[in-house]
């Protein structure tokens, strides 16, 4: 034998012995759910049961919502995403625990091998771990109180009237067809922005601007943000801080260090005296500023990670909301002619003005935002990691610090056992006697527990008027452009349509 034929040799045994322990790493966690009784599907090297969905193939929701239903009568299943296991919650009880009563076990929505040193605007409050999130959560809340939202009624009512201008022109340009996907978010866009950061962000009035381009880059899908996502998934997050990895555009990042800068100056400057988002992130650095112990809490690029996620969160859900719901009018005739008449008797009571606390008392507009979010929750799965041992009640089924679950929001609102016939679209679900004969956990679009959705009432305040200036001015209804069925797109966290969704619009004279 020559030394290069030995040297091949130990060359091959090497490679198969690393080979060897690299499956053994990947697939080592699998016998997890079996061992413990739980009941799942058989995972696939690599990417565990996650293949057709980091493919592209399946939506994450539809593969969780299959399972669910798969898995009919258990409290709860198992599966593994790439080698990390992932016990995904169908009993409501458990949900409820899980976010509200046991919410000192599951603080954190990631875990810490997910690092966001070197991604700065994902160093936010949604992705935010345990005292961080805290301290920051305490110091973010006044941002809605009732007083704030009170105040930011004429800015919501002026994004809604330059909303109705903008469908004038569209409906004579475009033969009464609307794409309310698109109007959805100019209307979201324009009132978070004059809300949170005090500035007219002009969407409406012009699709292509600033911040309605920026809007749509960050939810285009690319294959970065496909990959980045995936080594999160399966638990090398650390590699993306190894390699200096950044899911998003590089513009995104400068856009929103400059907003930050620029609406901070205002504020300093008193050009802006309003007392919204951007005021309370003033307040935190001058608090930091006199405070050492805070310095490294609320950095400069933490600051600009917050002003990222309320104004991603701050549109795209709300405008999901509100064109799942014309939707879901335009195909129901009767509830939008209800709905119409509550508003109409609202105004014509108010002379014509909505405040805030008149929106409040909206019920059956609140019943049918309701069941929208019943059937279309924007978010439609969440995740939780446990941060204190923890053993669901009456299993053998333990966590310990870093294990995760899911909680499958969009499968729990479509349980017939909950919804009987849940593609039904019924308002009616919605009277308080209906809602309390239902168990906690079934109904949680903007989740639940001291993590619940720090945006919730003042998107129900923008989601309320939009719909009321709209539907006191036009009658939505299907056309041949309207789809039939909603497919939801592939690789999205959010519950994205494939397609735009237009509908027809005719003025009430
Ligand atoms: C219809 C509209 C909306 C829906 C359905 C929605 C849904 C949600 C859900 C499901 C969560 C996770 C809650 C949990 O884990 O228990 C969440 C968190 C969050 N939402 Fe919303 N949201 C909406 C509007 C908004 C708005 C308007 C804002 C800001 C202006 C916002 C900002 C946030 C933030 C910052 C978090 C993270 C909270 C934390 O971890 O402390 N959301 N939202």
């Amino acid at each position: 034998m020559t030394w290069w034929s030995d040297s091949i040799l130990q060359v091959s045994a090497a490679v198969a012995v690393a080979l060897l322990l690299w499956y053994r790493y990947l697939t080592c966690t699998y016998g997890k759910w079996k061992g413990l009784g739980v009941p799942g599907p058989e995972p696939e090297v690599f990417f565990g049961n996650f293949a057709d969905i980091v493919k592209g193939r399946t939506p994450l929701v539809a593969f969780v919502h299959q399972l669910y239903n798969r898995y009919h009568g258990r409290r709860y299943f198992g599966v593994y995403g790439g080698r990390e296991p992932l016990l995904i919650i169908r009993d409501p009880g458990i949900v409820h625990d899980v976010m509200v009563k046991d919410f000192s076990s599951f603080y954190d929505r990631t875990a810490d091998d997910v690092s966001f040193k070197h991604d700065k605007l994902f160093n936010h409050l949604f992705n935010m771990r345990g005292e961080q999130w805290k301290a920051l959560r305490s110091k973010l809340s006044p941002t809605f109180t009732t007083t704030k939202l009170r105040s930011m009624m004429a800015d919501i009512n002026d994004c809604s009237r330059r909303l109705i201008d903008n469908l004038n022109e569209q409906i004579t340009k475009n033969n009464g067809i609307v794409d309310v996907s698109e109007v959805s978010a100019q209307l979201t866009t324009d009132t978070i922005g004059r809300c949170a950061f005090g500035l007219d962000c002009n969407s409406l009035a012009d699709p292509n601007s600033e911040f309605r381009r920026a809007g749509r880059d960050i939810f285009k899908t690319t294959w970065k943000i496909v990959i980045l996502d995936f080594i999160r998934t399966i638990g090398l997050g650390r590699l993306l801080d190894l390699f200096r990895m950044r899911g998003l555009p590089d513009h995104i990042y400068d856009f929103f260090d400059n907003l930050l800068e620029t609406t901070m100056k205002q504020h300093e400057s008193g050009e802006n005296s309003r007392n919204d988002f951007i005021s309370v992130l003033v307040k935190l650095k001058n608090d930091e500023k006199q405070n050492e112990q805070n310095k490294k809490l609320f950095t400069d690029d933490i600051l600009s990670a917050n002003t990222f996620i309320f104004f991603v969160a701050g549109y795209e859900t709300s405008a999901s909301t509100i064109s799942y719901c014309l939707y879901e009018l335009a195909k129901n005739q009767e509830v939008q002619e209800k709905l119409r008449q509550q508003i109409m008797e609202t105004l014509y009571a108010n002379d014509g003005k909505l405040s805030y606390d008149i929106i409040k008392d909206m019920k059956y507009m609140d019943m049918v935002i309701n069941e929208t979010l019943r059937m279309h929750p924007p978010v439609p799965v969440l995740n939780r990691v446990c941060s204190k041992k923890y053993t669901i009640a009456d299993s053998n089924v333990t966590f310990n610090v870093g294990d995760k679950l899911m909680i499958p929001i969009y499968a729990l609102h479509h349980d017939p056992n909950y919804y009987p016939d849940p593609e039904v679209f019924d308002p009616e679900r919605f009277t308080d006697e209906n809602k309390n004969s239902r168990p906690l956990g079934t109904f949680i679009p903007f989740g639940d527990g001291p993590r619940i959705c720090i945006g919730l009432r003042f998107a129900m305040v923008e989601i309320k008027t939009g719909l009321s200036e709209m539907l006191s001015k036009f009658e939505v209804s299907t056309c041949d452009d309207t789809p039939n069925t909603i497919k939801f797109k592939p690789r999205s966290f959010l519950l994205t349509p494939t397609e735009p969704i237009r509908l027809s619009f005719k003025k009430i004279e």
